[in-house]
């Protein structure tokens, strides 16, 4: 099984922290559509910060009145009536910001959503086999959540308190210089090594949830491999592997603890140590008279709102911090050149959508030619898997290619597909480049049945339906029919609204594989790739499976990758493959005729073994 790292493939390619952070601010572009919302909800932020600057003054003003040493000319009632009055103004402008915030930062990032996914769907293949699934899934999950918080709230806070703290400050200096000036001496400097502290603590805190999701990855990969755990009855094991890192998840967070631990004593003992030592220099200056004790009130208050705001302004600022490495993660992939063929935009998925196999353009004949392929996987740059292949399959024409496991069969079939780029040599369909055609165009003319079918997790319906989104009810019907999957669908007691289960567990191999061949019956491609069963059905499914894919091949080119041979006895021409290369090529009766051939030696071992 895969190891449990997480790391993210993508060349960082030496990008200085400036280059990223520019990059990242790509995201605002989102938040820019609500522009006017976003920016009235900072207006409203702006004002009930102001609003609540005020507020913490009176209950400090009404203590001065009562002792006489009262600012302004107002009685005790009256300042609590202001109170009230202002905490009144504050209710409605509080809950129009956090509407409009979430507003902004809900639509904004579905957007971002949308887009990402998009974009990821179109993205070639060797981008997804070189990152993780779980790893993409995070990218949409995770990271989008991570910024989406900072535009709900992380920055109206971040904002909020630079107007508190600024507004706090300059209120001290303002009323109580000689006071506010020795705790503006001694207090930030407590707090920026509370903030260090504090950055040492939650770096921790990552840490254990990193290992807390590797031993998470663990269950998962078991999970989805379970009747191979079981087979193998590796239970054992697989519980190790995963008391491992749990025990590991332990170590890192008791470690977590003893930090944690450290840092609120840190904070119990010098912060409000701190505290208090200024407020014993308040209270001499009270009892020297030259404070209102309104005023050592509201210092008091203000002092601690400056301790909160240094803080939390430290937490967000880590906050951003993460939301900006997020960020760039996601502007990594929203601008990845490794799109599938220029035409494969999202607009074109759109119209595409409502038309989805009847495209504009001719339809393809289905005449390939392979000329002097060459190839190697991207992930493999030294390995040369096609050795320079030439073939020619005419319209309607069946091949097969056969040979041994790892000669390059599939792979010549995935060139087709387009799913990489060829390294030398081409493949034209009808006289045309493959290259040439639009992606969407082409891909619409041709239809996989893959040795291994995997069903997407709704009915069977959907499932068939796939092949050709907006095919009727009939249709789907008489794709069925034809595939000779409709008797078995019928026994179902919900029909065509059967669920399949999780990649169609809940149906044989055999029933999977007529599905499949009905979707692709539905789609009714030019050009047919099967990737033949290895798994042997018994004889009964066999046949009526082999029924149906006769019946899909009618009148189509197809390519089949055969692995028992007695399957292909009636195609056009075998193709022997070996080692990247076509070795033979012929019929199956010219190809047997030969003796000592690669071929005959295949089918001897084979009829023998049958
Ligand atoms: N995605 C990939 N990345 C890198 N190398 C690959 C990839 N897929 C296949 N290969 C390598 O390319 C070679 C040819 O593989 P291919 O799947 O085409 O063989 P095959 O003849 O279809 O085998 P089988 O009959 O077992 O399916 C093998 O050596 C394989 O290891």
């Amino acid at each position: 099984m895969a190891k449990t790292t997480d790391k993210t493939d993508r060349p960082d390619s030496g990008r200085t922290q400036k280059e990223k952070f520019n990059r990242s601010l790509r995201i605002f572009d989102y938040v820019w559509l609500y522009r006017w919302k976003f920016i009235l909800s900072f207006i409203i932020l702006a004002i009930s910060s102001l609003v609540f600057l005020v507020l913490l003054q009176l209950p400090g003003e009404a203590l001065n009145v009562i002792s006489g040493k009262g600012k302004y000319d107002l009685t005790v009632t009256e300042i609590f009536t202001l109170l009230a009055v202002l905490l009144i103004i504050q209710a409605p402008l509080s809950f129009l910001r956090v509407r409009l915030q979430a507003e902004v930062s809900e639509k904004a990032m579905a957007s971002l959503r949308k887009d990402l996914y998009g974009k990821i769907l179109h993205l070639q293949i060797p981008f997804f086999e070189r990152t993780r699934v779980g790893e993409i899934t995070s990218r949409i999950t995770n990271d989008i959540t991570q910024i989406q918080g900072i535009f709900s709230l992380t920055l109206a806070e971040f904002l909020r308190q630079l107007i508190i703290l600024t507004g706090a400050i300059i209120f001290i200096l303002w009323t109580m210089t000689k006071l506010a000036l020795v705790s503006l001496a001694i207090f930030p400097v407590v707090v920026v090594a509370a903030m260090f502290f504090g950055k040492y603590v939650r770096k921790m805190t990552k840490a254990r949830q990193e290992q807390l999701a590797a031993s998470n990855v663990i269950v998962e990969e078991s999970l989805s491999s379970i009747t191979t755990v079981k087979a193998y009855t590796n239970e054992e094991f697989e519980r190790s592997r995963y008391g491992q890192s749990i025990d590991e998840t332990v170590r890192i967070s008791l470690k977590t603890a003893s930090a944690r631990g450290l840092f609120s004593s840190f904070i119990v003992t010098v912060m409000f140590g701190s505290l208090f030592y200024i407020i014993y220099r308040a209270v001499l200056l009270v009892q020297a008279g030259s404070l209102p004790e309104g005023d050592l009130f509201s210092f008091v208050i203000f002092t601690a709102l400056i301790g909160g705001s240094i803080a939390s302004l430290g937490n967000f600022y880590g906050e951003i911090v993460s939301a900006l490495g997020a960020s760039d993660r996601v502007v990594d992939i929203l601008d990845s050149e490794e799109t599938e063929g220029a035409n494969a935009g999202a607009m074109e998925v759109e119209t595409r959508s409502s038309s989805v196999s009847n495209s504009s353009t001719a339809k393809i004949e289905g005449n390939i030619h392979y000329s002097n392929v060459h190839f190697n996987y991207p992930t493999r740059p030294d390995i040369q898997v096609l050795k320079g292949i030439d073939l020619t399959i005419k319209p309607g024409e069946k091949i097969a290619l056969v040979g041994a496991s790892g000669s390059g069969k599939s792979t010549i079939m995935k060139l087709l597909l387009r799913f990489y780029p060829i390294s030398d040599g081409s493949i034209t369909v009808d006289g045309k480049n493959v290259e040439d055609y639009d992606l969407h165009h082409f891909r619409d003319n041709l239809a996989l049945v893959p040795q291994e079918v995997l069903l997407f997790g709704g009915s069977i319906r959907e499932n068939i339906a796939y092949g050709a989104l907006n095919a009727t009810e009939e249709a789907i019907r008489e794709a069925a029919r034809q595939a000779n999957a409709l008797e078995f669908i019928e026994k179902f007691p919900e029909g065509f609204d059967t669920i399949v289960g999780d990649r169609g567990i809940q149906l044989s191999g055999g029933q999977r594989q007529r599905v499949a061949i009905a979707r692709a019956i539905l789609k009714n491609p030019a050009i047919l790739l099967l990737d033949e069963a290895t798994s042997s059905l018994d004889a009964e499914s066999e046949r009526v499976v082999q029924e149906a894919l006769d019946r899909l091949m009618e009148g189509r080119t197809s390519i089949i990758i055969a692995h028992r041979l007695a399957t292909i006895r009636e195609v056009d021409r075998i193709y022997v493959i070996e080692n990247g290369r076509i070795v033979e090529q012929g019929t199956h009766d010219e190809l047997n005729a030969v003796t000592d051939g690669a071929y005959s030696a295949l089918a001897r071992l084979q009829f023998q073994l049958d």
